[in-house]
Parts: C-alpha cells; sequence; structure tokens
C-alpha cells in the first residue's frame, strides 16, 4: 500500500526523471521533477540559476521546491542529483517518502549524461572524472536515506521502472 509519496534519488544520469515519470504511470500516480518544477517556479532554466545565483542559489531553490513537493499529495518525485548535500534535504525526504536509490555504473552515467549539455556541474574538461568525485561525495548519502536501492546497469528505463515497483512492493510488504 503506497500512502507516501515515492522519492527517486541518485546521480545525474542515473534515470530519476526518466524511470520517474514511467513508474508513476505504472503506479498510477502524478509525477513530479523537482528541477522541472523549479524552472516553472522561476520561469528559468537551471543552467542559467547556476550562472546568475551560482550552486548555493540553486540549492536554496531546490529546498524549497522539495518542501513545497514533501507537504503536497501523494506521488512519484524525481529530484535532482545533488538534494541529498543538505541534511535537512535528507531528513525530509526520509519524513515524507519512500525513497529509492537509482544506481548505475561511471561508465553508464557518463554516457547517458554526454548526450546533452544542461548539467552546469559536468561542464568541466573532464566530466568523467567529476561523475567519479560526485559519486564519492554522494554515494553515503544516498546510501543513507535509502528504504530500497536499484541498479539500472543494463537495464531499460522501462526494466528499471518494473524493477523498482517490485522492491518497492517488497520493502513495503516487510
Ligand atoms: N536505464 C536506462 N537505460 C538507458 N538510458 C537511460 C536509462 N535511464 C535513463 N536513460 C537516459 O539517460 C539520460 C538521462 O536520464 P535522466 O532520466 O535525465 O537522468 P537523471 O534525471 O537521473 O539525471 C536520458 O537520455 C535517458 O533517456
Ligand atoms: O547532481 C546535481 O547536483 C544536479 C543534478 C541535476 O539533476 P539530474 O540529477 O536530474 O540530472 C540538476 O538538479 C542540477 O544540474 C544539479
Ligand atoms: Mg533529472
Amino acid at each position: 500500500m503506497i500512502n507516501r509519496s515515492i522519492f527517486l534519488v541518485g546521480p545525474m544520469g542515473a534515470g530519476k526523471s526518466t524511470i520517474g515519470k514511467l513508474l508513476a504511470a505504472q503506479l498510477q500516480l502524478p509525477f513530479a521533477d523537482t528541477d522541472k518544477v523549479l524552472e516553472e517556479r522561476t520561469g528559468a532554466d537551471i543552467p542559467w540559476i547556476f550562472d546568475v545565483e551560482g550552486e548555493a542559489g540553486f540549492r536554496r531553490r531546490e529546498s524549497e521546491v522539495l518542501e513545497e513537493l514533501c507537504l503536497g499529495e501523494c506521488q512519484v518525485i524525481g529530484t535532482g542529483g545533488g538534494i541529498v548535500l543538505l541534511e535537512e534535504n535528507r531528513r525530509q525526504l526520509q519524513k515524507y517518502g519512500h525513497v529509492i536509490y537509482l544506481q548505475a555504473s561511471v561508465e553508464q552515467l557518463f554516457e547517458r549524461t554526454s548526450k546533452n549539455s544542461n548539467r552546469p556541474l559536468l561542464r568541466v574538461p573532464d566530466p568523467r572524472a567529476r561523475i567519479e568525485e560526485i559519486l564519492r561525495e554522494r554515494e553515503p548519502l544516498y546510501r543513507e536515506v535509502a528504504d530500497v536501492i536499484c541498479d539500472t546497469d543494463n537495464l531499460t528505463p522501462k526494466q528499471a521502472a518494473a524493477l523498482v515497483v517490485e522492491r518497492l512492493h517488497g520493502s513495503l510488504s516487510q
């Protein structure tokens, strides 16, 4: 029985936005993505917010969006990869939702994120090394908040969504 929102966490390219939509359709729940909500609220895209307000400004807005979504209806929520950086966000995720950590190897994260350039943190000469560095920093934080961990390597988004449903039901029936 799903009585709280489902939050997808994980690094850039894990598939939170893509799998989140499929998962919501499968569970017949609404879907929201913190990045999309933030862009709608500000009328600006994420690279622009990073340019003008810096990462700290983006994080403030991201926390506000998270708080708002936590208090709203029960739904599937795709988060931005850095949502776990702030302790307050981690507390909110655990308090208000079932948290799914979507995992993937550096290789696949690199491949998936190299298709577009809308992630300011990867606009560096060596994005692969940056992904490794980000994972080292955040992996313990994703694990700290996760109720369920799903490895998405070599799965299509549809297969990954099916795996999440299976694991989620397993975790809820315990
Ligand atoms: N399991 C997967 N297998 C193959 N490609 C994927 C998978 N999950 C996501 N993708 C692709 O990787 C890119 C990034 O996915 P996205 O959902 O935006 O990740 P996130 O929101 O976690 O950063 C998209 O082009 C998406 O289609
Ligand atoms: O990992 C991060 O710090 C970020 C991840 C992005 O979302 P995705 O994880 O959906 O790419 C987006 O919130 C922003 O570019 C910062
Ligand atoms: Mg996303």
